[in-house]
C-alpha cells in the first residue's frame, strides 16, 4: 500500500478531555471496529467462554474486566519506545458469541470468527475466556501462516489428554494442537510452569510433544533478560503465537483466576520477558483465564491489560516497520 492509501490510525479517546472513567469500555479506549470502517491492523477481541474449566469458573467475564482495567493505559509505551495506537490501527472488535452449553460448537464458532478477522488482514489480540479457546485460535492462525512457533506462559502444561472424557478443555488445548500438526514442534516453549502434576509421565509426554520448559524458578534464578534471549533464539524468525494464561503470574500478582498455583513470576518479570521478544514475528496472541470474581482491586485485570498492551505494541511496531519497508521500496 502506498503512503497515500495508508489512513492515519484512529487512536483512543483523549483522556485529557474526557475522563477515562466515562463512557463505554473498549480496550484502551480504542475505537470499535465498526468505527474504523470494519478494517483494522490489530483486532482486540473478547471470547466470553469458560465452559472448559476444571476448577473455578468465571473467565467468561475476563475480557470485559480487562477492558475496564485498560481505561488507564496511555498512548506512549516507553519500555518499547513506541506509540502502538499511532503506528497501526488497533480497534476493539467486540466479542465472539460462543455457545456456553456446547463446547464443540463453541470451538467451531471461535475458529470461524478468527478466520474472518485474520482473513481481513488483521492480527488478533484475543482476551479470554478460558484456555480452551487457544485451540481454535491456533487452528485459524495455522491456516494462514502454516505451523507456528508457540510461547505458552502458564503455571500449567495444558498438554493433558482429556478431562472426564472431554477432549476440548482448558487443560488440553496444546496436546490437541500438536496432534493436529498446527504447531512448529521445533519452537514450542512453556514459560512459568510450576506446581503439582498428576505424575512424572505428564513431563515425559510433554517433552515428547516437543515442548521446552522454563519454570518460574528458572526465571527467578536466571532473570528475565536471559530467559528472553534464550526464547528469542529458539523462535528465530518463525511466525510466533503467544498464549498467556494469567495464572503464569503468582497469585499475589493475579489472584483473579480459576486454577491458581503458588510460586509464580511477578508481573514485572512477565512484562520484561515480553519486551525482550519485541523483534519476534508475532502474528497473534491471547491473554486468558482472568476470572474477575476472585480478583481484588483489579490486580489481575490491570496485569492482563498491561500484558495485552505489550503484545499489541510488538504487533504494531512490526506492522509499521513492514509498511515502511514496502512504502520505501514503492517510492523508489
Ligand atoms: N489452563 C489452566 N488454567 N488450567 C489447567 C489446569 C487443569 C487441571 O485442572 O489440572
Ligand atoms: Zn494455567
Ligand atoms: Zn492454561
Amino acid at each position: 500500500m502506498s503512503s497515500a492509501e495508508t489512513p492515519t490510525p484512529r487512536g483512543p479517546v483523549d483522556s485529557s478531555r474526557i475522563p477515562r472513567y466515562a463512557g463505554p469500555a473498549t480496550y484502551a479506549r480504542l475505537p470499535r471496529l465498526d468505527e474504523v470502517g470494519g478494517k483494522t491492523d490489530v483486532a482486540v477481541v473478547g471470547v466470553p467462554f469458560d465452559t472448559g474449566v476444571s476448577y473455578r469458573p468465571g473467565a467468561r467475564f475476563g475480557g470485559n474486566a480487562i477492558r475496564e482495567a485498560s481505561r488507564l493505559l496511555r498512548p506512549y509505551n516507553p519500555a518499547q519506545d513506541a506509540s502502538p495506537f499511532a503506528l497501526a490501527q488497533v480497534a476493539d472488535a467486540g466479542d465472539i458469541a460462543a455457545n456456553p452449553f456446547n463446547i464443540n460448537e463453541a470451538v467451531e464458532t471461535i475458529e470461524a470468527a478468527a478466520d474472518d478477522l485474520l482473513g481481513s488482514g488483521a492480527r488478533m489480540m484475543t482476551l479470554g475466556g478460558d484456555h480452551t479457546i487457544a485451540l481454535p485460535l491456533l487452528r485459524s492462525v495455522a491456516k494462514k501462516h502454516g505451523p507456528v512457533a508457540l510461547l505458552h506462559f502458564d503455571a500449567h502444561l495444558d498438554t493433558w489428554d482429556t478431562y472426564f472424557g472431554a477432549e476440548y478443555t482448558h487443560g488440553t488445548p496444546f496436546r490437541r494442537a500438536v496432534e493436529e500438526g498446527i504447531l512448529d514442534t521445533e519452537a514450542l516453549s512453556h514459560v512459568g510452569t510450576r506446581g503439582p502434576l498428576y505424575g512424572k509421565q505428564d513431563l515425559t509426554d510433554d517433552e515428547k510433544m516437543g515442548f521446552g520448559i522454563v519454570t518460574s524458578a528458572d526465571i527467578y534464578r536466571r532473570g528475565a533478560d536471559e530467559v528472553a534471549d534464550q526464547l528469542r533464539q529458539r523462535i528465530g524468525d518463525r511466525p510466533l503465537y503467544i498464549s498467556i494464561d494469567i495464572d503464569c503470574l503468582d497469585p499475589a500478582h493475579a489472584p483473579g483466576t480459576g486454577t491458581p498455583e503458588a510460586g509464580g513470576m511477578t508481573s514485572r518479570e512477565l512484562l520484561e520477558i515480553l519486551r525482550g521478544l519485541s523483534s519476534c514475528n508475532l502474528v497473534s496472541a491471547d491473554v486468558v483465564e482472568v476470572a474477575p470474581a476472585y480478583d481484588h482491586a483489579e490486580i489481575t485485570a490491570v496485569a492482563a491489560s498491561h500484558t495485552a498492551y505489550e503484545l499489541t505494541t510488538i504487533m504494531s511496531r512490526q506492522i509499521a516497520e513492514a509498511r515502511r519497508v514496502t512504502e520505501g521500496s514503492a517510492a523508489k
